[in-house]
């Protein structure tokens, strides 16, 4: 695998400013944030509860909008896309773990983890097979047939992990997913996480409260209400907005 530093520039985020509310009665959450990963790359965004990483990471993920600046994926400005081609700029290039896992509960575990290749119309025989080896890589296998109702909290974010990465994509977001798992089963989904984005060389943002989760990153930004940092630097501006 080749050094982050080597690799492209995948993700780059430019002066994001984030309001809520109308021009009478807005109130800013954060504004000036920038920075860049690259492809392979784990960065972790840490800061102070409702700060908004989770709207940040939203953002990223063209799932809430923004006032001002710019989100470029590889090149294309993500407020260039209308809603439909958004959608499919996700499908086929994203993969989302939520806190909350997020698993449909009608549907059985092998169901769940096929869904990303579903909607890419890519569940044929070789579509079932990569579905068995991600089950297999995140450790539940033979367990495709079980519902969501039938597993642990840890499988759960399994199932949710196996799904996000089910379909390859090259950049992979993630919402503290290992908060609510005992330490045991947290660290135990981070080596997973981590493993699996090493192996499929995909980038990985991590939004994380765990210092231990934070102290696997390649790199760790801290996210306040003026802009995104460094963790451990004390930047000028000119740095930071290179973060
Ligand atoms: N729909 C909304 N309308 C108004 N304010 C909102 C809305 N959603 C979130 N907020 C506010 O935006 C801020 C950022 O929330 P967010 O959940 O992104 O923070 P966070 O850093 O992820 O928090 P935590 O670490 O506690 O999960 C918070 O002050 C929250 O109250």
């Amino acid at each position: 695998m080749p050094h982050p530093s080597a690799a492209p520039v995948l993700l780059e985020v430019k002066e994001l400013a984030k309001r809520y509310g109308d021009d009478a009665q807005s109130s800013t959450v954060f504004e000036q944030v920038s920075c860049s990963v690259q492809a392979g790359e784990f960065v972790a965004v840490v800061g102070d509860s409702g700060v908004g990483k989770s709207t940040f990471l939203n953002c990223l993920a063209g799932l809430d909008s923004w006032q001002q600046g710019r989100i470029l994926h590889q090149g294309t400005d993500l407020s260039s896309l209308d809603e439909t081609r958004r959608a499919i700029w996700r499908r086929q290039h994203l993969g989302f773990v939520f806190q909350a896992f997020h698993v449909l509960p009608h549907l059985d575990v092998a169901q769940n983890v096929a869904l990303p290749l579903m909607l890419l119309g890519r569940m044929n025989a070789q579509g079932q097979q990569r579905v068995e080896q991600v089950l297999q890589a995140v450790g539940l296998a033979g367990l495709g047939s079980r519902l969501p109702q039938q597993l642990s909290g840890g499988q759960l974010q399994r199932v949710a992990i196996a799904r996000a990465l089910v379909h390859s994509p090259p950049l992979l977001l993630a919402d503290e997913p290992t908060g609510n798992l005992d330490p045991g089963t947290a660290q135990q989904i981070m080596d997973l996480l981590l493993q699996q984005t090493r192996e499929q060389h995909t980038a990985l943002v991590l939004v994380t409260h765990s210092r231990e989760a934070a102290r696997r990153a390649d790199r760790v930004l801290r996210l306040t209400a003026q802009g995104m940092q460094r963790q451990g630097q004390m930047q000028t501006p000119t740095q930071a907005s290179n973060a």
